[in-house]
Formats: structure tokens, sequence, C-alpha cells
């Protein structure tokens, strides 16, 4: 039977990666797949890994409609055995929906690959659609830790290196940015909680604050 999989995990734990293996095997058996992406931080009509992989994508666009898309492709001649979608978390509801069904009346599997939640760890509303309707939510095996070692579960926006909780829900980024840029780091939920960063639980522990007092 034919899936629509939500591959979800944090930023920085392999989704990509995963979708440019899951592509690669399939390429090689002869399959040819439907690629696509939105936003990826290596420019437009790109999906990336930060392992330096990188392959061509359809970069989807507002009020696009994928099945539709898909349904002209396959008319003109084309051929798509499977989809992937990368960066789904940016895709609208309704995109996820027909991506739904693409599975469901074209009979290919789709896999789609995203982060659940934003940087005040709340639901993108493309992530919330994907949680409604998958078939299977698989969370990335490779865990991305926060700084005290724990699972990172949680992505922080970050400038200058401290946690920030206001702002667009959409800031195109990457983790380990240079000072006073806008970034992204991951963090457990305990930390996320505290907005306590990389940098910030530094600074902590060098503040005289936190020093033994000398005996007086
Ligand atoms: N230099 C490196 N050596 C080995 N693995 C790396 C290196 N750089 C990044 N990675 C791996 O790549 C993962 C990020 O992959 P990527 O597909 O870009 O993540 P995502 O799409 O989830 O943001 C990291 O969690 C790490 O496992
Ligand atoms: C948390 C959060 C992230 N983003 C952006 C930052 C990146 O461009 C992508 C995630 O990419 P990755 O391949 O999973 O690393 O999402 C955002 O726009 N808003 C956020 O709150």
């Amino acid at each position: 039977m034919p899936e629509l999989v939500f591959f979800s995990g944090t930023m920085d734990c392999g989704k990509s990666t995963l979708a440019l293996q899951i592509e690669h095997n399939r390429s090689t058996r002869g399959l040819v797949g439907m690629i696509f992406t939105r936003d990826d931080r290596a420019g437009e009509g790109k999906l990336s890994s930060r392992l330096g992989l990188v392959t061509d994508a359809v970069e989807v666009e507002d009020g696009q409609d994928l099945y539709a898309y898909i349904v002209d492709h396959l008319s003109q001649g084309g051929r798509a055995d499977y989809v992937i979608a990368d960066e789904a978390q940016f895709l609208a509801p309704g995109q996820i929906d027909q991506l739904a069904r693409v599975v469901d009346d074209l009979g290919m599997d789709v896999y789609a690959f995203g982060i659940t939640t934003d940087f005040r760890s709340k639901l993108f509303p493309g992530s919330q659609r994907l949680v409604e309707l998958a078939d299977r939510i698989e969370v990335l095996q490779v865990e991305a830790l926060c700084w005290c070692g724990a699972r990172a579960t949680h992505n922080a926006r970050t400038v200058g290196g401290e946690m920030v909780v206001e702002g667009a829900q959409v800031v195109v980024g990457d983790v380990n940015q240079a000072a006073g840029e806008i970034g992204y780091e991951v963090l457990c939920r305990r930390h996320h909680r505290r907005r306590m960063t990389a940098a910030t639980s530094r600074a902590a522990a060098l503040s005289p604050d936190v020093l033994p007092v000398p005996p007086a």
C-alpha cells in the first residue's frame, strides 16, 4: 500500500540526508522521484544536506497545487514513481492534503521531511497537517544533542547566541551562525524552557555570582 510518511525531527538531525539517501536508493533501481522543496538554505530549487550532498528539486510556490502539478507532469508524458517533499514544515496545510491525494488517487509513496515545531515550540501549520494525515510518522534515529548532552527535542532561534522568542515564524537560517546573526540551536526541553543556550550556559558558568565564595 502506498503511504504518506512524515519523517520528523529537530533541525540538523539528518532529515535532508535521509531524503537524499531514499532518492539515491530508488533512482539507482530505475525509479523516478518527484522532488519538492521550499526555502532550502542552498537556494531555490535545491534539496541540500549538511553532509555536502545536493540535488535539484521543484521549488514549491505559494498556492501551488502539488496534486495538479504531478497530474500535469504525468499527462505530458513525464514519469514519477514516488514523491519526496523536504522542508515540508513550510508547505501550506492544503498542499499536505494534495500530497495525501497523490498517495490515495495516484498510488505513489510520498515521503515528507520537516521539523515539527518552530522556535516557540508551536506546530508549523504544514507539520500539523502532516501529523493529522500521515500514515506513519518516523522520528529520525540519529539524535541531535543539546549542549548538556541530552537528546535535543526543540529548536531555539538565537541572536548572538541568546535565545529569542519574538519574531516571524519563518526565518530561513542555520545552526552555528556567526555571532550577531540570527541562527538556530537545538536544545532539550528543559533548556528550551529556561532559554539556556550553549553560549548563555557558558556565560553563567563564568559569572562571579556562581563562583565559590572564598572564606572570609
Ligand atoms: N562533518 C560532519 N561529519 C559527519 N556528519 C556530519 C558532519 N556535518 C554534519 N553531519 C551530520 O549531518 C546531520 C545534519 O544533516 P542534514 O540532513 O543537513 O540535517 P537536517 O536536514 O535534519 O537539518 C548532522 O546531525 C550530522 O549527523
Ligand atoms: C525553528 C525554525 C526553523 N526555521 C527554518 C530554519 C531552516 O531554514 C529551516 C529548517 O531547516 P533544517 O533543514 O531542518 O535544518 O527552518 C524557521 O523558519 N522557523 C523556525 O522557527
